[in-house]
């Protein structure tokens, strides 16, 4: 077969092959090897490739392998250049001491802030959040409770009579969280507007598709997936149009909101959302910017539905593949909450009293880590020193080796590697407890402000499964995360 030499696809292969071969050069080749001692390299096959492939192929296997190999400090090539990897003695480290930093590790790869419109606004996650969700956690609770229930009763039935094979549980989770969550933060029209609750669902998911470097073009290759990003997100954003869509149907209750609190003053009796928490900030002889209600309203949504859909689908599979610790879950359901409980009744105390499930779900959080994690790029030190006389330059990533974190009989007690529901039971590592033990959330300045929101939505939603319906893998189906689940009504289960 003849090959165009001079087709755009020939051209593009040569140009690729030569920005790799300088990526590989200034990276693995020229990695300052003469003057530190560096941590050895895990040994790999392919130039350009480096480990990437091995890693994405069984992540648990390479990192433990290595680790084994080469001690706790290591560094991999992959996705493009070569990292640190680092055990759970430098945990504290990483995440509390200024000199590294999360967000230069990320910016080489994607700058999360411009894809979101961040960048052009002053929102700062922590200081809204104190503003618009940490005051009305509590009385989120029944509105979670509520939403969460009428979304079980959409996606799988309020009384089904007979098992219903839901094909797949974490469409039906994403959909119920979406709309639990957004109730919350923009009320109940904004939450449950059904040419919204797509807009919810695909953002985060359009943003992540770069985030998670879904093309294996843009996640071996960081510098053209960085160039990539910025064309894309400067020249045609994706995030323009679901703010335009987002703003078409929130400027309308934005109007509506202030002409009330104008007209009715103190006698106005507004929504507890956390869209009211920052109407409230802005003066009303002032205009509202609507890039930033957008921007904001968009940041929720990114950092919220995903997570929390993911973690809750995770748990979800945990009640199918241990059905052991059913039983004994739902007898503290109907201890704390008794047996008639419903929508809107929970409160935040008795949430607090459901430990078995805070363990089951933390247990979830524990075993479900990614195992090469949380990059963090060393920028306020010039070499920094671990023990063992290596020594890392300032520039380098660092991730945390979460197998090591996670699987320590030292930080997580006996037989690490067998899921123990109640492992967590009668101590103080409640699911949203972060700690050098337990990094799902993050630790440090930027630690998740979002946690006990997503553990409270967590543990009314698998209340209410638990509640209703027994959950197995349907006969014949492996059971693996992914595969269809059997929904049994529990008064025939
Ligand atoms: C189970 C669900 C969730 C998980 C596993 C999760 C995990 C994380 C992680 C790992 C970080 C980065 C921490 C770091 O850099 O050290 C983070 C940051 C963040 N999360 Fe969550 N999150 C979840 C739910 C939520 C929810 C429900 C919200 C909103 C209500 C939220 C809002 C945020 C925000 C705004 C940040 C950025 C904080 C900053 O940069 O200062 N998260 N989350």
């Amino acid at each position: 077969m003849a090959v165009d030499l001079l087709s755009p696809q020939a051209l593009a292969t040569v140009l690729i092959s030569a920005v790799s071969l300088i990526v590989w050069r200034l990276t693995v080749g020229g990695f300052g090897s003469r003057k530190y001692k560096l941590p050895p390299l895990v040994e790999y096959k392919w130039p350009i490739l480096g480990s990437t492939f091995d890693f994405i192929k069984d992540p648990t296997a390479f990192t433990v392998n290595s680790y084994e190999k080469y001690g706790p400090v290591f560094r991999v090539y992959f996705r493009g250049y070569v990292q640190a990897v680092v055990g759970k003695e430098h945990v504290r480290d990483i995440f509390l001491n200024p000199a590294f930093s999360y967000e230069e590790a990320v910016k080489d790869e994607f700058r999360l802030a411009d894809m979101l419109g961040t960048s052009q606004t002053d929102l700062e996650p922590h200081r809204l959040f104190a503003v618009i969700i940490t005051p009305f956690l509590a009385r989120f609770i029944p509105v979670l409770s509520n939403v969460l229930t009428r979304g079980f009763d959409r996606g799988v039935g309020a009384d089904i009579q007979a098992p219903l094979q839901v094909e797949s549980p974490s469409n039906l989770i994403m959909d119920v969280i979406a709309r639990a969550t957004t109730v919350c933060f923009f009320g109940e029209e904004l939450g449950t507007n059904s040419e919204l609750i797509p807009v919810y669902k695909d953002f985060a998911a359009s943003i992540g598709h770069f985030v998670n470097r879904k093309s294996p073009v843009l996640a071996l290759l960081p510098s053209v997936a960085k160039l990539y990003m910025w064309v894309k997100f400067n020249l045609s954003s994706p995030t323009a149009v679901y703010r335009a869509k987002v703003l078409q149907y929130t400027m309308p209750i934005v109007h509506e909101r202030r002409r009330l609190m104008k007209e009715l003053g103190d006698e106005y009796d507004p929504p507890l959302d956390s869209l009211q928490a920052y109407l409230n900030t802005v003066p009303l002889d002032q205009p509202v910017n609507e890039h930033e209600l957008a921007t904001m309203m968009l940041t929720l949504v990114f950092f919220s539905i995903h997570t929390t859909t993911k973690r809750t689908t995770i748990c979800l599979y945990n009640l199918a593949k241990y059905p052991q610790y059913v039983p004994e879950l739902l007898e503290e359901q109907r201890a704390v909450l008794g047996d008639d409980w419903a929508d809107g009744t929970v409160t935040l105390d008795q949430l607090k009293n459901l430990s078995k499930l805070d363990s089951f779900i933390r247990e979830s959080l524990r075993t479900s880590g990614r195992s090469i994690a949380l990059p963090h790029k060393i920028v306020g030190m010039d070499e920094w020193h671990l023990p063992g006389g290596y020594v890392l330059p300032k520039g380098t990533v660092v991730n945390i080796n979460t197998e090591d974190v996670y699987y320590s009989p030292e930080l997580q007690g006996p037989n690490p590697r067998e899921f123990n529901a109640w492992r967590f039971v009668g101590t103080d590592k409640g699911a949203a407890r972060i700690g050098p033990d337990m990094i799902a959330f993050g630790l440090g300045r930027h630690a998740c402000p979002g946690r006990f929101f997503a553990v409270h939505e967590m543990k009314i939603a698998l209340s209410l499964i638990l509640k209703r319906y027994s959950v197995r893998f349907p006969d014949g189906a492996k059971p693996t995360d992914g595969s269809p689940l059997l929904f049994t009504p529990r008064k025939t289960a």
